[in-house]
């Protein structure tokens, strides 16, 4: 919660005002109190007549507008504030996430990021425009309220030193079951959202093993266990405003009970007795607006929580600040680049074992190297670490003999073409797909690189060419033409080192063949790392490293690695039996 008080700095002004607004209120709350005792003492007491009273019922009046506009202005302020605060805070941690990679947000917490990053700045909404200034206000009001009854009459003053603390312990003591309350309330809701992201993702392995009900009954009971965290929760504020309730009427009525007996004996004036009685109910209606914003509030102090743990997460890669000027290195894209792994040890996590252990190895411009071994042994992470997404535990990767970290990572990026198992496709026209390789190339080159990726011929027989949309709501495309597209964004961007990871690993042969003339020219004289399994591809290579358990088991040509009766010779019966033959 305190972290989320910082963030009010930038609307700190704001937020005075929103305090300032609900003091005044609080204080013509007391003035309006004061004329209608006075009111209905002269009426009722004095028998006074219309005429006298009048202008005091016009102040009485504007009071109560008064009061009804600052309450509107007070509600537009805070959420004004609001607004800003979740804007910037949702800025921020999408800035964050980016520079935390892809690695970090990996397909096993993406749920969750979607119900943090939506939902959970959303819940924020109601703790920061209602809970934080009803905070200040119920600090000041009731002391307002205090310091007006203790010149009027020590007894009740007395009395209300004695409730106020008993009702600030037991929302203190409410509060700490609330909070753990609303902390699974939350979990449950992030478990739910993540399991709904899972049973969409997989819905075909769902259809095609005929699981879909075991998976609806899986879903079915994350949201039962939501629902019952939900109830806890319910059950916990329930139990608060009971609590508070019952301790602001009961000490309302001994204060009642007092002021009653001592102006039957007439040691209090009526007036007094009434405006106390008048204003002791509005000394503890802040405590009890601040007990039910608190329990309204929680579940967005429970989201802000993972919120702060999100940013203050560390990147497991390089990371560049100014990551904003982009376009500055675009001219250094003629250069060529050796790369070279010296030691490059990594692990997961420090507990974890090395899953690349201790690798060496050169790439030189114009050469390619193919990275072939069994699952798991690395190859991918290899590339990640390449990329920056990651950094090594031990070791350095050198660029032209440059160490990787002392690079902007961005601008070293700039100068990879990545081309992935799968590509994703952005919400947005073809051409719009395309240009993110390069925002300022020419219709004409974007066509070149096209035809090159043989993608053309049938962007052009989509419904509206370059400009049909693609991606969430837009126009579906097959895995094949999805990976043509990746291609011909990758030869727009023109990079002088290439990392492919299997692009075609999926595809059907007749499609795969219909894309090697842009992948060959794409990997045309530059550095380029290829993790392989097919022998056509690996075949291609000026160098093969066959990596096992995170090392590089053995390293040379084709011909030389079937020579020896290594691990490549007996990789390559597995796999390729087929395609040899
Ligand atoms: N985010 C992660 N956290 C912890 N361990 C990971 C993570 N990603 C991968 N690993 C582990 O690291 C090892 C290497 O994985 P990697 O994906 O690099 O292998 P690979 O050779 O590319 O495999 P494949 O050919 O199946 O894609 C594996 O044992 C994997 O379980």
């Amino acid at each position: 919660m305190k972290r989320l008080v910082r963030q009010m700095r930038a609307v700190r002004v704001l937020l005075a005002a929103t305090v300032g607004v609900g003091l005044t209120s609080g204080v013509l709350l007391i003035l309006q109190a004061y004329h209608l005792a006075r009111i209905v003492n002269a009426v009722f007491l004095e028998h006074a007549p219309l005429h006298q009273v009048k202008p005091w019922l016009w102040i009485l009046f504007g009071l109560i507008i008064t009061r009804g506009v600052l309450s509107w202005l007070n509600q537009a302020i805070a959420a004004h504030m609001a607004v800003r605060v979740k804007t910037d805070l949702r800025q921020r941690l999408i800035a964050h996430l980016f520079r935390l990679g892809p690695v970090w947000a990996a397909q096993e917490r993406r749920g969750e990021l979607v119900n943090t990053a939506m939902i959970g700045i959303e819940q924020l909404e109601t703790f920061l425009s209602r809970y934080l200034p009803q905070m200040a206000l119920s600090a000041l009001i009731p002391l307002s309220i205090f310091g007006f009854v203790l010149t009027r009459d020590a007894l009740t003053a007395f009395i209300l030193t004695v409730a106020a603390p008993l009702i600030i312990f037991f929302m203190i003591l409410i509060g700490k079951a609330a909070e753990s309350a609303s902390s699974r309330q939350w979990q449950q809701l992030s478990l739910l959202a993540a399991r709904f992201l899972d049973l969409l993702e997989g819905m075909t392995t769902l259809k095609v093993f005929g699981r879909s009900r075991d998976r609806a009954e899986w879903m079915g009971r994350a949201s039962e266990a939501y629902r019952l965290a939900t109830m806890r929760t319910l059950r916990v504020a329930f139990l608060s405003s009971f609590l508070l309730e019952l301790f602001a009427t009961l000490s309302t009525a001994v204060v009642a009970v007092t002021l009653g007996l001592r102006l039957v004996s007439d040691r209090l004036p009526f007036f007094t007795a009434f405006l106390i009685l008048l204003l002791t109910p509005e000394f503890f209606q802040p405590l009890r607006a601040l007990g039910s914003e608190f329990h309204a509030g929680l579940n967005g102090v429970t989201a802000a929580g993972r919120i702060f743990e999100i940013l203050e997460a560390k990147p497991p890669g390089l990371v560049q600040d100014d990551w904003k000027n982009e376009d500055q290195y675009g001219d250094s894209q003629d250069q060529s680049y050796t790369i070279e792994f010296v030691h490059v040890t990594f692990a997961y996590d420090p507990g974890l074992p090395p899953v690349i252990h201790d690798i060496n190895l050169t790439v030189r411009p114009g050469e390619t190297l193919a990275l072939v071994g069994p699952s798991g042994a690395g190859k991918s992470t290899l590339l990640d670490l390449l990329q920056g997404f990651l950094r090594p535990t031990a070791g350095e990767i050198l660029i032209n003999g440059q160490s990787l970290s002392d690079w902007p990572i961005d601008e070293w990026r700039r100068r990879v073409a990545v081309l992935r198992q799968h590509t994703h496709i952005f919400a947005g026209t073809v051409m719009d797909n395309l240009r993110m390789a390069r925002p300022n190339a020419s219709e004409e080159e974007v066509v070149s690189a096209a035809r090159t990726a043989k993608a053309h011929d049938w962007i052009v027989s989509l419904p509206k060419g370059y400009d049909t949309l693609l991606g969430e709501g837009g126009y579906g495309l097959s895995g094949g033409q999805i990976q043509r597209l990746a291609v011909a964004r990758a030869l727009l961007k023109d990079a002088p080192v290439v990392l492919l990871d299997e692009p075609t690993a999926h595809l059907d042969p007749e499609t795969e063949w219909t894309m090697q003339e842009g992948i060959a020219q794409l990997l045309a004289g530059r550095t380029v790392i290829v993790v392989a399994h097919r022998l056509s591809t690996v075949k291609q290579a000026n160098r093969i490293a066959v990596m096992e358990g995170g090392k590089i088991v053995e390293q040379g040509s084709h011909t030389d690695l079937m020579a020896v009766q290594g691990i490549y010779r007996r990789l390559r019966a597995a796999y390729a039996g087929g395609e040899e033959s």
